[in-house]
Parts: structure tokens; C-alpha cells; sequence
């Protein structure tokens, strides 16, 4: 049970990786004054290294450990922004922990959207690194129930980083007013 009012519970951002949760998180924490928190940018600084060494050096496991630790840590915090890795709502605890203290978008690209920004992301993602177009959407696919579990869902197809950001925003602005007038 949370004790936590909605007005100062933290916003989680989850949805398929490249959907835009780093970029989009970063421009909600702008408008409405709060710190954002980008989980992979956590783990990165914890090993001084990028994601895809982490998972060459020590694995897969080890880096969905300290994922998961670390994103049970955050949302018990309040007031933050915070944008989860595009595996992270694998595990069971992360999705129950983030369920249960904030509330969660989740940002939904349609397939068609997301294979235009490959290019931008091929490199720096190990999970898509030795995959083919095919094996990339069966994966995109794949990953979609996962994000079932959330609060609000936006669909970003063709809407700027800034539109996207509002619409958080002033959704936010409406349901505290509903639920928590003042
Ligand atoms: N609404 C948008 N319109 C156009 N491009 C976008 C939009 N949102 C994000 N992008 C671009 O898509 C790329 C991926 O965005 P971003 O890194 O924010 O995704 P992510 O969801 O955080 O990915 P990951 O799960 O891998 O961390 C970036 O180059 C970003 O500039
Ligand atoms: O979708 C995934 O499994 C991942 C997404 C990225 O955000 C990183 O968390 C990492 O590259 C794994
Ligand atoms: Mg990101």
C-alpha cells in the first residue's frame, strides 16, 4: 500500500527500447520541476562504462540485477522522473515495485515508427546487436505484453518530443486535480 500523495508520487516511463523514454522523461522533468532519473544512465556511471560492455564484461544477468535493484530504489522515491530500460518490465518485481509506488506512461510506437529510427540505435543497444530486421520486430512484438501493466498509455507515432511531454504533463495536471483537489 502507498502512502505517498499522487500529486508527489514519482512518474515511470516504459515502452519498447528507442521508443524516446530517455528524451521524453528528460523534457517532463523540465516542465514540471522535478530531478529525472535514466536507470541505464545509473548502471552506466555505476560501472564507468557503457551498457554494451556491461553486458560483453559481466552479462546479461548481472546487468538486470543491478537493473532491478536500482529501479526498486528510485520508485520508492518521491517527486523523480524516471525512465526504465526497455527490458526492465521483464522481471516481475520491477513491473509489481513500479505498479505499486508511481504512476507509469507507457510510450507506444507502432512498429512501423520505431524501424525508422534503426539506425539510431543499432549500435548502442546490445540486445538488438546480430539481429536481423525479422528477428528485431519479432522482438519488438514479443516485448509488447510486458508493457500491459501501467497506468496511461500515449501513442507517440508522429508527435514531437515536446507534444509528447506536454500531453504527460497536462494529463498529470488533470487527474491530481480530479483526485487530490487543493
Ligand atoms: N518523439 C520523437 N520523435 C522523433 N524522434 C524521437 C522521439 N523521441 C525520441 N526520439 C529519438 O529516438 C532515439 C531514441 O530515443 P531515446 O534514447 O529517448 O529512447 P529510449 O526509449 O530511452 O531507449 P532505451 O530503452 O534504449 O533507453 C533518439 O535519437 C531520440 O532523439
Ligand atoms: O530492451 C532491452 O533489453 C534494453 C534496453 C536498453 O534501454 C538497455 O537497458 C539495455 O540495452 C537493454
Ligand atoms: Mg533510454
Amino acid at each position: 500500500m502507498n502512502d505517498v500523495s499522487l500529486r508527489e508520487q514519482s512518474i515511470v516511463l516504459i515502452g519498447f527500447m528507442g521508443v524516446g523514454k530517455t528524451t521524453i522523461g528528460k523534457a517532463v522533468a523540465k516542465k514540471l520541476y522535478r530531478d529525472f532519473i535514466d536507470i541505464d544512465e545509473e548502471i552506466e556511471k555505476k560501472y564507468n562504462m557503457p551498457t554494451s560492455e556491461i553486458f560483453n564484461l559481466y552479462g546479461e544477468r548481472i546487468f538486470r540485477q543491478t537493473e532491478k535493484d536500482m529501479i526498486i530504489d528510485s520508485c520508492k522515491q518521491k517527486l523523480k522522473i524516471i525512465s526504465v530500460g526497455g527490458g526492465a518490465f521483464l522481471q516481475d518485481e520491477v513491473r509489481e515495485a513500479c505498479m505499486s509506488h508511481c504512476i507509469i506512461f507507457f510510450l507506444d510506437l507502432s512498429w512501423d515508427s520505431w524501424k525508422e529510427r534503426i539506425s539510431l540505435l543499432i549500435d548502442s543497444r546490445p540486445v538488438l546487436q546480430g539481429k536481423n530486421i525479422d528477428q528485431i520486430k519479432q522482438l519488438f512484438y514479443n516485448r509488447q505484453p510486458i508493457y500491459e501493466e501501467h497506468h496511461s498509455r500515449v501513442v507517440t507515432d508522429n508527435l514531437p518530443v515536446d507534444e509528447v511531454a506536454d500531453y504527460i504533463t497536462e494529463s498529470l495536471k488533470t487527474a491530481w486535480d480530479i483526485y487530490e483537489p487543493n
